[in-house]
């Protein structure tokens, strides 16, 4: 998918919002166990509930690879009935991959090509030779962890080398990479008071920001300091949609909660337009 476009349904649909498909055969309503395959069953659900609220959804890959190859059976018919029914979605792989050059091609094209993803995150610690391969896809998007939501975010990103904090360093450095149009970045929202000095960095480049609902991150926060004129933002939301709501009701209650993030980021989306 060509950035412009994910920029257009942004404006369309008055939305950054990115659900979370992080299905949990622990966590979702009892009912749909006996279906033959609970996991679709419950993205379908979740899917038809959430996409006018919505312009991407986020399977992480944890989550399938977890069932062995029924997981993958999963995420494959989530993917064909994301790409047939809604195909206006920006589709992310959360995978954190990255390998020798050679292995980085053979990710890029499961994730690219089979699974017809539009984006995958990507660990920039094997450094540029780890990452070109995915950057060389036309109209895929390689997604690098700068800053991470979670605490653990402090023992290596923000640490300084030669003066300069890691994530920042990953920031600058990865800007000259081949094809670094096609770069977008994480940070977490429980970060949003970094994003200032991220956006002297980073302008305009499209940023995956995980962490508000159950990781507690403030979207307002992210907006005030992360907010570009291109808008540049993709706010995750897993738990806090999926499990709304454990029982039968639960499409609704997670509609509820998409459509309750998606006012907020209109609110948003007027102070950018100035109304
Ligand atoms: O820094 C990061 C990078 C990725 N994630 C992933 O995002 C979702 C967040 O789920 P919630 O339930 O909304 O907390 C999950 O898949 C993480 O693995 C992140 O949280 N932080």
């Amino acid at each position: 998918m060509k950035i412009e476009h994910l920029i257009s349904q942004i404006h369309k649909k008055n939305s950054f919002l990115c659900v979370g498909l992080d299905t949990d055969l622990d966590k979702i309503p009892k009912h749909l166990l006996s279906q033959e395959d609970p996991i679709f069953a419950f993205n379908k659900s979740i899917i038809d509930a959430t996409h006018e609220y919505c312009v991407a959804y986020k399977p992480n890959i944890a989550f399938y690879e977890a069932y062995g190859l029924e997981g993958w059976k999963s995420l494959e018919r989530t993917m064909k009935y994301l790409n047939e029914h809604y195909p206006e979605m920006f589709t992310i792989a959360d995978a954190k991959r990255g390998d020798i050059g050679n292995t980085s091609t053979r990710y890029a094209k499961a994730f690219f090509e089979t699974l017809n993803f539009d984006s995958i995150t990507i660990a920039p610690y094997m450094g540029r030779d780890s990452v070109e391969p995915f950057l060389a896809f036309q109209d895929k998007h390689t997604i690098l962890l700068a800053l991470t939501s979670n605490q653990g975010a402090y023992d290596f990103q923000t640490q300084k080398i030669e003066g300069q904090e890691l994530y920042k360093k990953v920031l600058e450095v990865s800007k000259g990479y081949a094809n670094a149009e096609n770069l977008m970045y994480v940070v977490g929202a429980t970060k949003a008071e970094f994003l200032k000095e991220i956006r002297e960095i980073i302008p305009e480049q499209f940023l995956l920001v995980p962490g508000v609902g159950a990781q507690g991150g403030s979207l307002q926060e992210v907006c005030k300091y992360g907010m570009a004129s291109n808008v540049g933002l993709l706010v995750n939301s897993s738990r806090g949609i999926l499990y709304a709501s454990q029982d039968e009701d639960f499409a609704d209650n997670a509609a509820l909660q998409a459509k309750s993030i998606q006012q907020d980021m209109e609110a948003e989306l007027q102070k950018l337009n100035g109304i």
